[in-house]
């Protein structure tokens, strides 16, 4: 018989803290990020990972995997990456025949819990095309078998910088991940110092094992985010402020948002589609269960805001190639400008 609900919310938020306090003392100056990941991970979504090379992301997620349980996989995105590449490869048996062995997506089987696309712009699109369409369905047809990879959250990371022989994800796709997160170098000159002269920072094998293995009980998270995700309440006010900031996210200009370096009526296309909102709210129930409470404030959904809808807004062409900076600027903005409502709920025990 399983606990009763508010022990297994309890002792799952003590988990998810512990896992959270863990990484954080491998990866230092990612406090941020790695709040943000552990509410994609039990808000079960997809993530973009926006850095640069070298600063800690495979570490990071090498350490989150173990958090978690089950496997880790990672591809690198290159120009001639195929689709089949993922599903599995060939190779020269002892015998000197060629043999073929199932590739990173299927190697794990069930176990699969991380999979990391390093540079995913680097990939044709018929890779895309692929990869999320696994990340819908989380199972595939190979070897005239089918492949279920329930627990697998995918990590995808877009070389931002260099852009040539890139291939940018379009729109649609983007809106298929639940957050872009930024991974970027630590501002902190004493931490800097410490990853330039501290020797355990150049282990990151040994930094990796320092995290306590299967915290979270990976295959257990789907039922156990279903559950939180029905436990959170809102409120008639809390939805129709939600419904506010999802009209700010395409029209800006009706709720008297400016913006410094434009003219906010011109710059969007299209704002967040009612797919980003559903995942919105997903994000910010899991940030008000690990604030210990059982409804939604507005500040739960403040905390994701930004990193939920920014890559999911379509710029008008002329500024597109600034979309990192006004998407910060715009929600922001919209955040600030919008009548916050007050709600007097209880919290939980
Ligand atoms: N914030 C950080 N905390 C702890 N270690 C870090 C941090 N940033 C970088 N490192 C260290 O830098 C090295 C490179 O890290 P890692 O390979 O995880 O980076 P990466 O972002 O995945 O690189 P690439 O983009 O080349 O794949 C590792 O030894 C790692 O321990």
């Amino acid at each position: 018989m399983s606990a009763p609900l508010d022990i297994q919310l309890a002792d799952w938020r003590n988990h998810a803290l512990n896992l959270e306090k863990q990484v954080n003392q491998v990866i230092v100056g990612q406090s941020k990020a790695i709040r943000l990941m552990n509410i994609a991970i039990f808000a079960r979504g997809h993530v973009l990972l926006d850095g640069g090379v070298g600063v800690g992301k495979t570490t990071l997620l090498q350490s989150i995997a173990r958090g978690i349980g089950g496997a880790y996989e990672r591809i690198e995105g290159t120009v001639d990456l195929m689709p089949n590449d993922l599903i599995y490869h060939t190779f020269l048996g002892p015998d000197g025949r060629p043999q073929i062995d199932e590739g990173p997506l299927l190697r794990a089987g069930e176990n699969l819990s991380v999979f990391f696309f390093n540079e995913i712009n680097r990939a044709r699109p018929q890779v895309h095309a692929l990869m999320l369409r696994v990340m819908a369905e989380r199972h595939i047809s190979a070897f005239k078998k089918e492949y279920r990879m329930p627990h697998m959250i995918v990590f995808a990371d877009r070389n931002q910088v260099e852009k040539n022989e890139t291939f940018e994800i379009p729109s649609a796709a983007r809106d298929r991940f639940m957050m872009e997160i930024p991974i970027e170098i630590p501002s902190d000159r004493e931490l800097k110092k410490s990853l330039v002269f501290n020797t355990k920072f150049q282990h990151a094998e040994k930094l990796t094992q320092q995290v306590e293995s299967d915290i979270l009980k990976f295959d257990q998270l789907n039922a156990f985010s279903d559950l939180l995700q029905n436990h959170i309440k809102s409120s008639d006010v809390l939805e129709e402020y939600t419904m506010d900031l999802w009209d700010a996210t395409q029209s800006p200009e009706k709720f008297g948002v400016t913006m410094d370096s434009v003219d906010v009526g011109r710059v969007i296309q299209t704002g967040a589609s009612p797919r980003g909102m559903g995942m919105l709210m997903k994000a910010a129930r899991v940030n008000a269960w690990l604030n210990g409470r059982d409804s939604l404030y507005p500040e739960d959904i403040h905390a994701v805001f930004h990193e939920v809808i920014s890559h999911r807004l379509v710029f008008n062409a002329a500024y597109e190639n600034r979309r990192t900076a006004l998407a910060r600027e715009l929600t922001t903005n919209i955040i600030r400008t919008l009548a916050v409502p007050s709600l007097t709920f209880s919290k939980a025990a």
